[in-house]
This record gives C-alpha cells, structure tokens and sequence, in this order.
C-alpha cells in the first residue's frame, strides 16, 4: 500500500492479497482517476462519482464513465477488500473524495420513481432496468417505484404525496409527465408545500425540454447522467406559469405557443419517427406555406432591451457558475414552505392591459408567438437563449412575418440561439401576457400539449417549484452579439 497526499493530489494503493490484484486512486483537483489491474483506466471528474465508501474492511467507489470512444456513460463500481493497516489512509481518501463529489453530506435520497411505459418509443421500463436502478441502488436509495397505467395516474398521486417522505419526484418520461405532476402538486391539500419537492427529468420521451436544458445538449439527452442528477444534483427554484382559459387555470412549467411553431408540431405528428428532425421537416414546411398568425398580443414587459438582457444572462450565470462550485452544508439546504397553502392568487388577470402602465401592445404582422422556461425547446432549436430557471419572467419570442428566405437563414445556428439577435425576432422577459386570437385559422399548444384556440392568459410564479440540477443554471451559454456565426 502507498498513500500520499501532496496539495492537491491524494493517490491511494490498495494492494488486494486475495485477488493478487491491485488499485489505485488518485484525486487530482476535480478528477478521479482509477487504475485496476485487469482494466483499461478509468478518468472521470468527481461530480460523476456516484458513491464513496469504506466499510468494514470494504472500499467501495461507484462512478459514472464512458469506457469507449463514442459509448454512452455507464456505471463502473469498484469493490475491493482493505487490509486493516490501511484503514487511516483509506479513510481520509474516502472523505476527501466524498466532500468533493458531493460538495457537502454524501446522503442517500428517497425518491419517488415514475416511469411511463408509454412514452417517446416506449423504452423507459427498460432504460429504469438497466441504467436507472443499478445507479440508485449504487447511490443507496430508497425507491418508490410507479409504473404509470393511464392519463392522468401521475397527477392523481402528487394530489396525495405525503409531505416530508421524499427528497425528490423522479420522471422517467418526456415533458409531458412532469407538466402532469406540478398539475397535481397544484391539487395537493397543501400545494406550495408539495411544489417545493423537487422535480428530476429523466428523458425517455418524444420532447425531453427539461432534462436538456438542466444537463445540457450532451449529458441532456443521457439516461445515466440525468439519473445521476435525481441521486445528487441540487434544488433550484424553478419559476411556473398561471394559463388561464375560459375557467381553467392549468400550470404551465415549460411553454406556450401560437402559430408557425405549434403548428408544425401538429403537421409532422406523423413523423415521429424522426425524433427531434420532425421539427425541422416542419419547420420547413411552415416556410414554403408562409401563413400568418393573426393575434393581438399584450404584454407585461420586464426587459425588452436584447443587450440588457443579454447582460443580465451573463451576470445571472456567473453567479450561478460561482454557486455551483461553493460547498453545501446542511443549513443552506434548508428550504422553508411558505405559511401560505394555497396556489398563489393571479395578480394580473381582471386588468385591462391597454389602460395598465408597463403593458405593451404587439401590433405587427406575426408568424409565430412563442413563450418558455428554457434556452432549448429541442436539441436543434435554442429558442429561448436568455431563459433563466428562477428570474421571475417568462421569455417571450415574437417572429415577424418575414420573406421565405428570411425565414430559411433564421435556421442559422439555431441550436446555439443565434436568431436572438436577428430585427425580425422580438425578445421580452415578461411577467404576464395576454393573447387574443383574430381569426380561428391557427393552433396553441401549451407545454407541447394542444389547447383550443381562443383567448388566454399567462402569469408567472416565481420560484414557486423546485427542480433537481447538477449545476445550479441552464447548462445552455448563447452566441454573443458580435459573433453570430
Ligand atoms: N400507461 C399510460 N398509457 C397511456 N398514457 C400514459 C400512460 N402513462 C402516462 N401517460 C400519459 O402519457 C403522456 C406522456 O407524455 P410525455 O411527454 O411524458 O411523453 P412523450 O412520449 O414525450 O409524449 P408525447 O409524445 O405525447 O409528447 C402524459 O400526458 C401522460 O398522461
């Protein structure tokens, strides 16, 4: 056995006398590296370990790595028996290691699991099986497993989730799901209470918005780092939005949207085949038709300005950033539920926007109007750059009806948000809107769900959720102005 500690590296050797193999660890600032005998080495950063222990003469490191060039991640465990005069040493390399990967208390979760056997290609009892429970079994969780049977099922228990039993709602599904959850916090007897359990995305549908925003393009769209995200990542406060319709009100955690952009969803509902490509087939579609969305939009306006946005963007993340870094102790973890327990009172929706200082009318022609939670609304698509997960407004995207071939070089670099800064793409942070459709000749959908075409109203909550993030932030950064290609 050898054990050193110099700075900021710690390598620790343990020589297994039964196996005739040995191992050895070393941390090296953020990184774990991990050398077996009968392996090919293993290198991760620390925040992909997934558990740290010694026990009884047992050192056990779980983590999540790619063992190959193009594979997916997956979970690697290291067990290995310790010799007694090892014991010190092993010890201080496994608090070390833990403090580091979990940036506070290593603590093993209670989670509630629900997995849509119907969702996106039906593959999320699978995924659970092989990706999903070996991880949180690994990260010692304590499972709540449902498997959904019906519309409706999800929502139906998040209307009685006992309070204080779980640290977490996993989701094994697509955007869907999760819209069906806060919906049924919001029926809970005390729902500012059940709405601050955090919510964690595990994609497995057709439209996996959240997880990708919170992960990121690459880690986004992967099972094992999003499940790795239920067993550690760090609750936000995640703003919700009020839609109101006729007489129902419906929380909205995603998106709104009218025109070109619902429309396209409806019209390659036969492709689903294609994944995220259906959108751009639509998209495409919607250029040769050229149709317009005759509304009138109100708007409560919080910022309009595209470079004080993008400043503020700027400033936001890095702040995050600098969080994202800091250590949790058990005291900044406290949440308090507000004494309240009721949904919040809609603060916005008897106004009458033209009589109403700080409401703005959108008067031109328009072909899309489209308001989200999220820098992506797919993977090809960063719709909503300047997003932010707990400011307290809803970005709002107004496209000008413009030519064809305006509207076909609006495709460029649209996955890193470029359109932002184009004349024809208004940007707003706002706090409410209200639309009225002036013809019945289009469609909305809310959260990637459709709705009838009438008038409606959107107010947020800020912070009213909770959602699980391994960063603190969007995992999304956008072109700045003066580089837009
Ligand atoms: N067992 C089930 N059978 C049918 N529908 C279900 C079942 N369980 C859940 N659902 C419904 O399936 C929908 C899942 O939507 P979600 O977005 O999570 O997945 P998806 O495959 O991406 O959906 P979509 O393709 O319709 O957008 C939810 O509205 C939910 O009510």
């Amino acid at each position: 056995m050898a054990s050193q500690s110099n700075g900021q590296k710690r390598s620790i050797t343990i020589q297994n006398q039964g196996a005739g193999h040995s191992s050895t660890l070393t941390l090296t600032g953020d990184i774990l590296r991990v050398r077996r005998e009968e392996w090919k080495d293993i290198q991760v950063p620390v925040r992909n370990v997934v558990w740290s222990e010694y026990v009884d003469g047992k050192l056990e490191v779980s983590v999540l790595a790619k063992r190959g060039k193009n594979a997916s991640f997956s979970l690697v465990r290291l067990t290995t028996a310790v010799d007694e005069a090892q014991r010190e040493a092993v010890t201080e390399f496994v608090d070390a290691l833990t403090k580091l990967s979990y940036r506070g208390p290593q603590k093993p979760r209670r989670l509630k699991v629900l997995i849509n056997p119907h969702s996106g290609p039906g593959k999320a009892p699978l995924l659970f099986k092989r990706k999903v429970e070996p991880l949180f079994r690994a990260a010692r969780c304590e499972l709540d497993i449902t498997y959904t049977t019906r519309r409706n099922h999800a929502a139906d228990l998040m209307q009685d989730i006992p309070l204080g039993t779980y640290d977490a709602v996993v989701v094994i599904s697509g955007d869907g799901l999760i819209h069906e959850v806060l919906n049924g916090f919001a029926q809970h007897k005390n729902p500012l209470a059940a709405f601050r359990i955090p919510v964690a995305p595990i994609p497995a549908g057709s439209g996996n918005a959240l997880a990708l925003n919170l992960l990121g393009l690459e880690e986004g769209v992967d099972v094992s780092t999003a499940a790795l995200n239920a067993v550690k990542g760090r609750a936000i406060p995640f703003d919700l939005f009020s839609f109101v319709q006729k007489d129902t009100r419906v929380f909205s955690f995603f998106s709104q949207c009218v025109g070109l952009m619902a429309e396209l969803d409806l019209w390659t509902e036969h492709l689903r085949f294609l994944g995220s490509g259906r959108f751009v087939v639509g998209y495409l579609t919607g250029i040769i038709k050229r149709k317009a969305c005759p509304v009138k939009i109100h708007i409560k306006v919080g910022q309009s300005d595209k470079d004080a946005i993008y400043k503020t963007f700027r400033e936001e993340r890095a702040k995050a950033l600098e969080a994202s870094h800091r250590e949790i102790d058990d005291s900044s973890e406290e949440d308090p539920i507000p004494s309240e327990s009721t949904i919040p009172p809609l603060r916005y929706v008897s106004v009458k926007p033209e009589e109403e200082e700080g409401w703005i009318s959108f008067e031109k022609a328009t072909s899309f109007f489209y308001a989200g939670n999220g820098p992506y609304v797919s993977v090809d698509l960063m719709q909503f750059p300047a997003a932010l997960p707990g400011d307290g407004y809803i970005d709002v995207v107004i496209h000008e009806q413009v030519s064809r071939g305006k509207m076909l070089s609006a495709m460029d670099e649209a996955s890193a948000g470029a359109g932002f800064w184009l004349p024809e793409q208004h940007y707003f942070k706002a706090e409410a809107y209200r639309i009225e459709p002036l013809s019945t000749n289009s469609c909305l959908s809310v959260d990637g769900e459709g709705f009838d075409f009438e008038p409606f109203h959107v107010e947020v909550h800020k912070g009213l959720a909770r959602v699980l993030s391994p960063y603190g932030y969007y995992n999304a950064d956008f072109f700045p102005k003066s580089s837009p290609s």
